[in-house]
């Protein structure tokens, strides 16, 4: 079976979504919303001279009716349907906006979806007859794209437009990917300095009666103290908190920090204002996941990164990743993300691939071979201060695990979280629920029981996965198959950049030691080959089962392969860890258990087991499908030739992804029901969905989805992109390609 090679696989060639070329380009049909709604000269109808009407679409007809009058109807004349690029409409913004969500939104939620009672239709004056010709826009997504477009017009202050009916009824791949590149990255792009710092420290998971912003500043980054002491000065109105960060973090400062939570300062740059002339600190930007996710999250960036380099936001993965060197040299790790509450722990790490993505794309300019080098350096001082050190090596396997320091209960979760669990104790002790937590957390009350649970569950949330039924209450004593692919990946790229980019030698600055290490010390691949291939012979002794063709987590503790069956299986082909022979295993015998109709579940049925009132739903188990699954698995495949597996999957993926976005007023989630061919973002576990909560139109959608989106776009051949631009489904696809396939045989004989 050949085996692409590393790092030349970027995802198959066609680019994401394609900016319409030619002429229609040129018109600016698809401009971004900006771009089109501010143009003056495009909303100016000239061929209406003083005789523009200011009714609304609908309005005009209800007078008329009401006088007991019929006005001619008229569908657009017949030239107006012949203009090369499509009719245009003549629209006062606000009257149509009141009376479509008048008659199209029944339910009332701001949003025009299937679930809408309403007639579907509304007439639109077209602007070729100055507003005299009428036609019907009908239909739930022309009428909710009419919803988005009136309400972005409207937020730039049109009150009159000239609207391309091609913007109502655009091609929903087309469209989604649109959005993607010209919105959403935008809406989820923060930067903490005074350009929007006010923006950037918001945070909806935020506890306290005073959820004012607050940052900490690390010792090692007095500038930036400084620069945000003087922004809070010059700005009392947003009543900034800036805080220097102790030196020493210790379970405790971080549990007492709890009752202060504050974004943590990431990478700034120097730059000369242009107004002053002065030098002054500009805050490197990165993109947010959405929702209640306001933060720099680590493996979230990773995904993430991904759709930003095919949409040429090279600047902006660039930037990620030089925060995460910040984060490694100040905080000591990538962190879970960049709040007070998350500075014990990490998240599944990707910086290597990340950063030699990132490589790939700049590796002709200047700097670009030390931007590669402060990456990996920091990647090597991550692998050996977290993930190879304990208390998250099991030193009899040498397999790693997520196993973070703190203390107490975690207060970002949503309220209630925690209550099953915490209930008997709070009757133990004849107190109230916020009293036993408080005594709890600062150890008035000692209950051991509890801390090895909140081991545990601190360990599921650096997995990323949080939650699931396959950590519960034993994650921190897990050697996933996860974190070891992941770590055999850091090995092999390290192994592969230090003797094909740096000449293999590299020489480790003293910043960059752990424990031992002498500084300036020169490294070499041979070290790092030797690493892969010890943790590759220990996945295969402890993780893989010959029997299931698939991988297991392994308990370090009981000593026994686990028997949860998790997607996290299909890492190992991403991160290449697999021999031909198990990676042809996993696609026969693994892969039908997880293939559901939206993609890859998260986890088997039988795995998660029964549910219902005392064991309710986790977020990461079945049914539920999430964004780096898919992506990470169908790389795998790609990676070992499977390439109709991956094509499929990322087929149901992206089907049920822009299904959901035609029929549900452009909503793109954090996760999906896979199993649910409907109303797939319906998701009620936990702190439920993220992404649904917007009025009129979505501007942000949720960052690893976007992703996947534009990734998964690059998976898919020309075929199946135009038959997702259908909305065909993956059946229907494969029973035309079938019949067309029969016919051409049949013509041969
Ligand atoms: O607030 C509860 C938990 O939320 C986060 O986890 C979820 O969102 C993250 C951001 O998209 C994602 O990285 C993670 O995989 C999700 O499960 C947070 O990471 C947790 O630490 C937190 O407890
Ligand atoms: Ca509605």
């Amino acid at each position: 079976m050949p085996v692409i090679k590393e790092h030349d696989f970027a995802g198959p060639a066609p680019p994401g979504p394609p900016r319409a070329r030619g002429s229609i380009d040129e018109l600016g049909i698809y401009d971004d919303a900006r771009t089109y709604y501010t143009a003056e000269e495009r909303h100016r109808n000239n061929r209406a001279g003083p005789r523009t009407r200011t009714y609304s679409q609908n309005s005009l007809l209800k007078q008329m009716e009401q006088m007991r009058m019929h006005e001619p109807y008229r569908r657009g004349s017949h030239d107006e349907s012949t203009i090369p690029h499509g009719r245009r409409f003549l629209i006062q913004v606000e009257p149509t906006l009141q009376s479509l969500q008048l008659q199209e939104d029944t339910d009332r939620n701001m949003q025009i979806t299937i679930e809408d009672n309403g007639p579907k239709v509304l007439t639109l004056r077209t602007a070729a007859s100055n507003g005299y010709n009428r036609f019907d826009v009908r239909g739930t997504y022309m009428l909710s794209n009419l919803l988005q477009e009136l309400s972005l017009a409207k937020e730039y202050g049109r009150k009159q437009i000239i609207l391309d009916e091609a913007r109502l009824n655009e091609n929903p791949v087309n469209r989604l990917s649109r959005m993607i590149r010209d919105h959403f990255w935008e809406g989820l792009t923060r930067r903490i300095d005074a350009s929007s710092i006010e923006i950037a420290a918001r945070d909806p998971k935020d506890w306290t009666d005073d959820p004012r912003p607050r940052i900490y500043v690390p010792r090692g980054a007095p500038e930036q103290y400084e620069y945000y002491k003087k922004l809070a000065e010059e700005r009392p109105e947003i009543r900034l908190d800036v805080q220097l960060l102790p030196e020493k973090i210790t379970p405790e400062l971080v549990r007492d920090m709890n009752s202060k939570p504050g974004l943590l300062a990431v990478d700034m740059e120097e730059v000369t204002d242009p107004k002053t002339g002065e030098k002054t600190l500009k805050g490197r930007p990165f993109v947010v996941p959405g929702g209640r996710f306001n933060e720099l999250y680590g493996w979230d960036s990773y995904m993430e990164s991904l759709g930003l380099l095919i949409h040429d936001k090279v600047d902006l993965a660039k930037s990620m990743v030089l925060n995460f060197c910040f984060c490694i040299r100040h905080y000591g790790k990538i962190l879970n993300a960049t709040r007070s509450y998350y500075l014990l722990r990490s998240q599944p790490p990707f910086l290597t691939d990340m950063a030699l993505r990132v490589y790939d794309k700049i590796k002709h300019e200047p700097g670009a071979l030390e931007f590669l080098r402060t990456a990996i350096l920091a990647a090597i001082k991550e692998y050996h201060s977290v993930w190879v050190a304990e208390p998250r090596l099991d030193p009899i396997t040498g397999l790693s695990r997520y196993r973070p320091e703190g203390l107490g209960v975690p207060p970002e979760t949503e309220a209630g979280h925690f209550v099953h669990i915490l209930e008997p104790y709070v009757k133990k002790h004849g107190v109230t629920f916020e009293e036993f937590v408080d005594a709890y957390n600062n150890g008035r009350i000692k209950e051991p029981a509890l801390d090895e649970y909140f081991m545990h569950d601190r360990a599921v949330r650096e997995s990323g996965h949080d939650t699931t039924y396959r950590f519960e209450g034993v994650c921190a004593n897990l050697a996933t198959i996860d974190l070891n692919s992941l770590l055999f990946k850091y090995e092999t790229d390290i192994a592969r950049t230090i003797r094909n980019v740096f000449g293999d030698k590299l020489v480790i600055p003293a910043e960059y030691c752990v424990g031992s290490m002498t500084p300036n010390h020169v490294e070499t691949s041979a070290i790092w080959d030797r690493r892969a291939k010890r943790r590759k012979l220990a996945i295969d002794k402890y993780l893989w089962n010959e029997a299931e063709g698939m991988y297991f987590d392994y308990d370090t503790v009981k000593r026994q392969q686990c028997t949860y069956e998790s997607a996290t299986t299909f890492w190992a082909l991403w991160a290449g860890v697999s021999s031909p022979k198990q990676a042809a295993a996993m696609v026969t015998k693994a892969l039908p258990r997880f293939e559901a109709f939206g993609g890859l579940l998260s986890g088997t049925k039988e795995s998660r087991g029964e549910i219902g009132l005392e064991r309710p739903n986790r977020q990461w188990d079945y049914p539920y499908g999430w964004a780096p699954q898919q992506m990470l698995a169908w790389t795998g495949l790609y990676r070992y030739s499977f390439t109709e597996e991956a094509e499929r999957l990322a087929y149901k993926w992206l089907f049920m992804i822009t299904k959901a976005f035609v029929d549900f007023n452009g909503v793109v989630v954090e996760k999906y029901d896979v199993t649910r061919p409907i109303d797939p973002h319906r998701v009620d576990a936990e702190y439920g969905n993220q992404g649904l909560d917007f009025k009129g139109v979505a501007k942000e959608g949720f960052g690893w989805v976007n992703a996947s989106y534009v990734y998964g776009l690059q998976i898919v051949n020309a075929h199946m992109r135009r038959a997702l631009g259908t909305l065909t489904p993956y059946e229907t696809f494969v029973k035309a390609l079938e019949d067309n396939r029969a016919k051409a045989l049949a013509e041969l004989v």
